[in-house]
């Protein structure tokens, strides 16, 4: 399965939230990174039908979804930024309602939910009221609605917003389960919600794709622009004022720096391997013209 944007452009007046994209998608899990306004969620609004861009196509297996109708609507499952379920809905009335929506009959959603609530992790959670649970259960359960009808095509925007560390380890693990035979594509602003999991990772600035490439290969992209230090406090600060630092830790009278810089920053310093969020920072850096 393909799913193509072919030159999309979105403008909100005069202004481009989305600039001709080129991304062509298929199956496996794709992080989609970008800075707060950088056009996640625009671009995750277009592809799933609910915003129209103002130019370009987005085509599955070579037809326009415009054309696709309901027909492109059943391949997609989609998990919205902020999700508004019913309060005093239990659980499992919530996803027999979704089921309904999603025009799945009776019986087969009764057959399908004992497995999906194993999947996400809620089998104990069932006759709760959706008011009675946790922020990191309320996105399980975004999820099982949205892996209802089986679909090829999983959307999740900002899934991990509000989560704890061990509801976004838990989060990942389900993802990586039920990402086989499909396209799962993850908005977020989180690296670490996607270094882990996504094959291909996505990085939008400012509407644009800026890259787009394995975690090794982005990686390996910035090989030699990152680096360690282990300076005084005052050699810090003037450092700090000329580079770009990604991580900053205090030991004793020593700071242990990493810094994003294409130059050896200081005499002393050791050249690191670069990761995920390093090549993020690279994005702010090119973009600030450091
Ligand atoms: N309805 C709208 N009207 C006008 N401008 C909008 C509208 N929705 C989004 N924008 C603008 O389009 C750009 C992209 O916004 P978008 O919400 O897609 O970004 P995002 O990457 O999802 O951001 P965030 O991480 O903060 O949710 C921003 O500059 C935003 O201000």
């Amino acid at each position: 399965m393909k799913l193509l944007l072919d030159h999309v452009s979105k403008k909100y007046g005069n202004k481009y939230a989305l600039k001709d994209l080129n991304i062509e998608f298929s199956d496996g899990v794709y992080g989609i990174l970008g800075a707060n306004g950088a056009g996640k969620t625009t671009l995750i609004s277009i592809i799933t039908g609910i915003l129209q861009q103002t130019s370009g196509q987005v085509k599955l297996d070579g037809s326009d979804i415009k054309d696709m109708g309901t027909k492109y609507l059943d391949k997609i499952g989609y998990l919205p930024q902020y999700p508004q379920f019913y309060p005093n809905f239990r659980v499992k009335e919530f996803l027999m309602y979704m089921c309904s929506i999603k025009d799945i009959p009776q019986k087969k959603a009764k057959e399908i939910l004992p497995e999906i609530m194993e999947e996400v992790n809620l089998c104990d959670h069932m006759n709760k009221k959706i008011k009675e649970l946790s922020g990191g259960m309320r996105q399980r359960l975004g999820i099982a609605q949205a892996i209802l009808n089986d679909p090829k095509i999983l959307i999740l925007d900002e899934p991990t917003a509000g989560l704890d560390p061990g509801e976004r380890i838990r989060f990942r693990n389900i993802i990586s389960n039920i990402a086989k035979n499909r396209m799962v594509l993850i908005s977020t602003h989180i690296v670490s919600d996607i270094e882990y999991i996504a094959n291909q990772v996505v990085i939008l600035q400012e509407g644009k794709l800026n890259r787009m490439g394995t975690v090794e290969g982005l990686c390996n992209d910035i090989q030699g622009s990152v680096w360690k230090v282990n300076v005084d406090e005052m050699t810090a600060e003037e450092l700090m004022k000329n580079y770009l630092t990604s991580n900053i830790k205090r030991v004793d009278e020593n700071v242990l720096m990493r810094i994003i810089s294409k130059n050896k920053p200081i005499k002393n310093a050791r050249m690191s391997e670069p990761q995920l969020e390093d090549v993020f920072l690279t994005v702010f850096c090119e973009q600030a013209g450091i």
